[in-house]
Order: C-alpha cells, then sequence, then structure tokens
C-alpha cells in the first residue's frame, strides 16, 4: 500500500503543472508563479532526486502575445499559439532554473512517439540520457505538428505515459484544484476525496469540465492515475512543495495490484482512438480476448471506415461491442479480399508476404467494457447478432512471446 512518503522517497519523479497554473487570465506567462513552481522542483533535483516536468500552458502563453482572448478552437491558431507559447515558456524555465544552476531541457513528443516502436525507443533514449547528464527534462506535447487525428491534447495522460518512459517512482498532477472533489468545487457542497484505491471509490463522483485554458478536467487526471501503475498525487500548484514533502496533501491515488502494461498497449488502450472497426466472428473474438492470440484473416467478417497500416483500430464482434483495439497491418481497403481466407491460402495465391496477421497479438490491447467506445446506432445491420463477449475486468495485452498462431 503507497502513502504519501512515497512522493518525498522517490528517486525520480514526474511532475506536471496544467496550463491554468501556468498562466495568466490574459494569456500571458506568470512568471511569479513559475518561479515559485520552478523553488520547489530545482530543490528536489539539487537534493539528488531526477526530476522530469511536464509542462502544459503553450496555447494559453501564446493566446496574449496573438492578441486572442480565449483558446482556439481550430486546429490550425491552436498550433500557431502553442508555436508562439512554447517558445517563450521554455525561455522562462531556462532563465528561471538557471537562478539555482539547474540546466533544462527541451523534449517536445507527439503521440507516436508513444505508439511507434522505434520512436518510442528514442524517447526512452533521449530521456535517459538527459537524466544521466543531470539535466531536468522539461516535457510537453509538440503542439505546433499535432493533428486532430493524432494527438494526446491534455497533458496528463501525456505525463503518466512519460512516467512509464522514464520507470519513475512516482507521479505528481499540479491543477488549479487542491484535490479531486466529489464534483465541481466551484459548486458548493463538493467534498474533497483524500484517496482513491481503485474504481468503486469513483463511483458518483462528477469528473467533468476543465477550467478556462485547461482540457480534460478531471477526466484524463483519473485517467492518468489508472495508466501510470505508480503513485500518483493530485493537488494545486501552491501545495507542490508540500506534496513533494510527504504531507498528506491533495489525492492520492493508489496504483492497481498486478501487472503494468507496457507503455505502448497503454497508449494504444487510453490515448488512441480506432481508426476505424474490423468486425470478427465469434470465434475471432474467442481468440482474441480469451485466448490473446493475434488476430487472423480467417475470423474477419467485416471493414468500416478508411484506415491505413500502423494505424490503431477497434476490433469488435457482430452485435458492434468493441472488444479490442490495436495496430493493424493492412490498408481498410486490402481487408475485403482477406476476409474469412486462411493465412495459407493467402500465402499460396498471393505470395508469402500475406501469411501474416491481421494484427500480431504484440499489437493489440483487449479492451474493459469502461474503455471501449460505444458501439454506432445501425452497425452491422446486414450481421446476425452474437451474443455479447463479457469485458475483462482491465485492459489487457498479449502476455505470451511472439510467435504463437491461432491456425
Ligand atoms: N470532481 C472534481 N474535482 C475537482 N475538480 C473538478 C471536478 N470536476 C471538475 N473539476 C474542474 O476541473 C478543473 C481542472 O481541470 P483542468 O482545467 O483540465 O486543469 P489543468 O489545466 O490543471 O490540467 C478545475 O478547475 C475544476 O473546476
Ligand atoms: N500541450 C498543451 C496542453 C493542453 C492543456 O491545456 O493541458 P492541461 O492544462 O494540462 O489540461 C499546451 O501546452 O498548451
Amino acid at each position: 500500500m503507497s502513502t504519501h512518503a512515497a512522493f518525498a522517497q522517490a528517486r525520480r519523479i514526474v511532475v506536471k503543472a496544467g496550463s491554468s497554473s501556468l498562466t495568466t487570465a490574459l494569456g500571458t506567462i506568470d512568471a511569479d508563479r513559475i518561479d515559485a513552481l520552478v523553488d520547489v522542483l530545482a530543490a528536489r533535483h539539487a537534493a539528488g532526486a531526477e526530476v522530469v516536468f511536464v509542462s502544459s500552458g503553450a496555447i494559453a502563453a501564446g493566446l496574449g502575445p496573438l492578441g486572442l482572448s480565449r483558446r482556439p478552437r481550430d486546429l490550425a491558431t491552436q498550433q500557431a499559439a502553442a508555436s508562439v507559447g512554447q517558445g517563450l515558456l521554455f525561455a522562462r524555465y531556462t532563465s528561471s532554473f538557471a537562478r539555482y544552476g539547474t540546466t533544462v531541457g527541451q523534449v517536445l513528443l507527439t503521440a507516436d512517439d508513444m505508439m511507434r516502436r522505434t520512436h518510442h525507443r528514442n524517447a526512452s533514449r533521449a530521456l535517459a540520457q538527459l537524466l544521466d547528464l543531470g539535466v531536468l527534462p522539461i516535457v510537453n506535447e509538440n503542439d505546433t505538428v499535432a493533428t486532430d487525428e493524432i494527438r494526446f491534447g491534455d497533458n496528463d495522460r501525456l505525463a503518466a505515459l512519460v512516467a512509464h518512459l522514464t520507470r519513475a517512482d512516482a507521479l505528481v498532477l499540479l491543477s488549479d484544484v487542491d484535490a479531486l472533489y466529489t464534483g465541481d468545487p466551484r459548486r458548493p457542497g463538493a467534498r474533497r476525496i483524500a484517496e482513491v484505491h481503485g474504481p468503486a471509490d469513483l463511483d458518483g463522483i462528477e469528473l467533468g469540465g476543465s477550467g478556462r485554458v485547461g482540457t480534460g478536467g478531471m477526466v484524463t487526471k483519473v485517467e492518468a492515475a489508472r495508466i501510470a501503475g505508480i503513485p500518483v498525487l493530485l493537488t494545486n500548484a501552491a501545495s507542490a512543495a508540500r506534496a513533494l514533502a510527504g504531507e498528506p496533501v491533495g489525492t492520492l491515488f493508489h496504483p492497481a495490484e498486478g501487472r503494468r502494461l507496457s507503455t505502448r498497449h497503454l497508449w494504444l488502450a487510453h490515448a488512441t482512438t480506432g481508426h476505424g472497426r474490423i468486425v470478427l466472428d465469434q470465434g475471432a473474438v474467442e481468440a482474441v480476448v480469451r485466448r490473446r492470440k493475434s488476430l487472423l484473416p480467417a475470423g474477419v467478417t467485416g471493414v468500416q471506415g478508411d484506415f491505413a497500416a500502423g494505424d490503431p483500430v477497434d476490433l469488435c464482434g457482430e452485435d458492434g461491442q468493441v472488444v479490442a483495439r490495436g495496430l493493424v497491418a493492412y490498408d481498410a481497403a486490402e481487408i475485403p479480399g482477406l476476409m474469412g481466407r486462411s493465412t495459407r491460402w493467402l500465402a499460396r495465391e498471393h505470395g508469402p508476404g500475406y501469411e501474416r496477421e491481421i494484427i500480431h497479438r504484440d499489437d493489440l490491447v483487449v479492451l474493459a467494457a469502461s474503455d471501449a467506445p460505444p458501439a454506432p446506432a445501425a452497425s452491422h445491420a446486414s450481421h446476425a447478432p452474437v451474443p455479447a463477449t463479457p469485458a475483462p475486468p482491465a485492459a489487457q495485452a498479449a502476455p505470451d512471446p511472439r510467435g504463437t498462431r491461432d491456425e
């Protein structure tokens, strides 16, 4: 059982601050609050801990300089604001940390960096090297090149994946609220929740709306705590020093017991959306969900959407219930020609390049009912309904080494 002491003892700690804690209502950098936060992070770094700082605020800090009064809705203006704001933000961090002689390094990540094996290794290596060199990495999403289709959007889940990527011992999420409450604390009657042990502790809690410049509100913070697999503390920036000293502030999320998924599988389950759907017959649902096998062409009965090889896609039964998500090995247009065929037949007819899975088990994650997107209203009307497969307790990846086939 973790306690607040975990945050005082962590040798490697990820601290994330939201836009609202770093910028003013005018869309400019809040230099005083940044300095106060840097005081805390630099002290922990000077005490010998490895600190990774995930900083939001690029878009919010670009609003004022661009004469914008509120966060833009369109992607192009968000990208422009982030481009202006990120530069100003990092310049401010560099000079603020320089007061303590702490060298900082900027790391801008895309969702792709978490997914693609080579990018992932690359990001992991860069962060490890920065930490080895005594640098304090400051991470944000690369908002200037992120697109709506493939982006985190909020930095809470990004922070959880960075904690995974760096094998951190603890994660602190700093927001403009001092804790998770039973409902939005801007409304009367909301009570602080001191500890969350599991999903049951969140029953009946309203996780709604974000603040003026933040995104995701409490939903993404709770999601981040679920992804991280280490003790997570949610509090406000003003309580950062007390949080890192192990004092009982904020809300402490205990990690779930059991095996942690790999970063890629966590990313697949929690940070992607399917670019399309592949419909499985009942045998294939069983093979993928229960026996953790690769998805072979023989078990596919339908395909929806326009995706390319390498994209994340949702796998559903013939009732439309999404049961898993995976990185598909074929373009959507190729799949109708493969459906229902054995890989042996395909290899004989089309060549050895076709003797492969639609989705390899290493690239598959089984989704719990709470992770799965709802079925579209008129989905698969031409197919006879089959009984829904009971959802497993949580997102789970295939446990066995690469190679086993289900044919
Ligand atoms: N149950 C809740 N407990 C605490 N805060 C909540 C809750 N529901 C909604 N909120 C709102 O979530 C906001 C924080 O989310 P967000 O603006 O995304 O923060 P950040 O920019 O720090 O990531 C708070 O300002 C608060 O009003
Ligand atoms: N990467 C974005 C973060 C978006 C955002 O608002 O995140 P958060 O304030 O953490 O909810 C930025 O720097 O503006």
